[in-house]
Order: C-alpha cells, then structure tokens, then sequence
C-alpha cells in the first residue's frame, strides 16, 4: 500500500527540498483555508509527502492564530496517511540540551482561546485522547531521527502554552514541578484536530533553548532559538526522508477511525448542513 506523509513544518522549518513531481494544492476547507498552499511531491523512495507549513511562507501567521482545523482538514483532503509536526520548543529538563531533539508521548494543553474541535454546531463528539500520539508513528520516528544523526529523546511531555509571549519564570519553574519534558505553542489542538481527524499523529520536537528557569543559560529570545534553529531544521528533514520508508500500517493506529465511534449524535438527529460540514471525515 502506497502511503501520504503530511509534515507541518514549524518555526524555521517552510519548504521541503528533495522531492520530484512538485505541485502546490490550494485547498479549501468547511473552515478556511490552511496557513499557505500544500506543495505534494515524491521522495527519492517513491513515497509521496504533503508539506505544509502552520506558520504559513514568511512565518506571517502566529501560534495562536493559525487554522488549526483547517490545516488537518486540508491534509486529510489531500490524501495524507500520517501526520508528522514539527515543533521548535523549549526545554523544561536538563539533559534536554539545545540542538537535541525529542519525540514526546503525551501533552498538556494550556492553550485558553482556540477552536479544538470539528465537533460542533449539532454533532456532539468525544474522541478518547489519553495517549496522544500515535505510537506506531513515534516508534520509526524516534529510529529515524537516530539514523538522521540527532540525539533524540524518547517520550515525554510537551506542554503547550497560549503565547505569543514567553512564559514567566514562575510559570517555567511551576512547569518543571509537573515534570514536563518540553514546552511550546503549538501542539495544541493540533493533536486532538489530528485525532478527530483520524490521522496517526506524532510530533518531532527541535530543543532550541532552555525556556527561563535555568540558572547558567540565559532566558529564552527569538535570537537564541534562531540560532540553534538551523541544525535542528536539517536533522528534521533528514529524519523525515528516514522516516519515509518506514512508515506504519494506519489502519493499526489508535487513531484509526477514532471518530466513528465518539459521535454521540443519532445520525438521524443530523442536519443535512452537519452531514456537508462533517463529509470530508465521515464519508471516508
Ligand atoms: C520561534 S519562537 C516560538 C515559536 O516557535 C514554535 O513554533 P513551532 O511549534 O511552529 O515550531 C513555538 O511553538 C512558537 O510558536
Ligand atoms: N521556550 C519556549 N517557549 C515556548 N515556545 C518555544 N519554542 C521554542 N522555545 C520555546
């Protein structure tokens, strides 16, 4: 079977290079359109990749404003089979150096104001979320990030905040008694939009900084991240093109189907309106 690797591209991380065929998708969604057109395109192994970048071309949109929805939902349309994120974050534990990269398993969502469900406006849906991440995904992510060269961390927890501030020292160092692994502003509700969507997620998070809680490392700024940046933005593309070749059966993911059995509402209870909204999910 022929696999679609989605990659949301994060900070640092706007355009894939390698791939033969290229086309640029635009696609619409029930919600909007996604942060810039998908580029498809195959890689040297043949399989087809669908790159989208959440901060959009130029970085122009910011955490808290991307369409989330609609950027799961153009993938989803456009074929992809997995999902993989790529986040730049900032770690909450010491031996999380900067310039080392981190496969978490779980999230925590501290994000106060954005829409984190497709489920809505008369269809009620649950969707079970206690493990996050697809690790079926995680698992050949992890070796692939090996192989790319990375020293890479398995599991742990990303939390994410609203932003676009940094936190406050006190929040930083009330982060690190939760015992949470990494922080950024961006996993959230892309997960859970990856899950209703039924795609098999997982998230391969570049330490840029220290955040602010660590004593001999200077706070976290723009300029700092930037320039750990550019060797975790190559080991990540390398270890997408790793990845490739070993991508999972999707229909053995926890996310297989997640949506079909967490919709509480009788389908006859469902507004024809609902049923267009929803068809790009429901109908597959
Ligand atoms: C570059 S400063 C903080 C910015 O970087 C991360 O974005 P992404 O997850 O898309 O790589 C972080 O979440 C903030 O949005
Ligand atoms: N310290 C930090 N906090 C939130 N998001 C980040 N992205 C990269 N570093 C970060």
């Amino acid at each position: 079977m022929s696999y679609t690797l989605g990659v949301l591209g994060g900070s640092g991380l706007y355009e894939m290079e390698g791939l033969g065929g290229v086309t640029e998708i635009a696609v619409d969604t029930p919600y909007g359109k996604p942060s810039d057109v998908l580029v498809k395109g195959t890689l040297a192994n043949g399989t087809t990749l669908l790159f989208l970048p959440r901060h959009g071309r130029g970085h122009r949109i910011p955490p808290h404003q991307i369409n989330y929805r609609a950027n799961l939902c153009a993938l989803k349309k456009a074929g992809a089979t997995h999902v993989v994120s790529i986040s730049a974050v900032g770690s909450m534990k010491e031996e999380i150096e900067p310039g080392h990269l981190v496969v978490p398993d779980q999230f925590i969502d501290l994000t106060k104001r954005r829409i984190s469900t497709f489920f809505e406006d008369g269809v009620a849906g649950h969707v079970p979320f206690a493990d996050p991440v697809c690790s079926l995904l995680a698992e050949p992510l992890l070796a692939a990030a090996g192989r790319a060269g990375a020293r890479v961390h398995q599991g742990g927890t990303y939390v994410c905040m609203e932003g676009p501030q940094f936190s406050t020292r006190a929040e930083s160092r009330l982060y690190r008694t939760w015992g949470v692994s990494v922080i950024g502003m961006t996993a959230m509700p892309e997960a859970k939009l990856a899950r209703e969507a039924e795609l098999p997620y997982a998230t391969l998070a570049l330490a840029t900084d220290y955040d602010c809680w660590h004593e001999g490392h200077d706070d976290v700024t723009v300029e700092a991240i930037i320039a750990t940046m550019k060797n975790n933005v190559a080991l990540a593309k390398k270890a997408l093109v790793e990845l490739s070749s070993t991508l999972p059966d999707p229909t053995k993911s926890i996310a297989y189907r997640a949506s079909r059995g967490a919709i509480m509402t009788a389908s006859s209870a469902l507004s024809d309106e609902a049923r267009a909204r929803l068809g790009w999910l429901l109908e597959g």
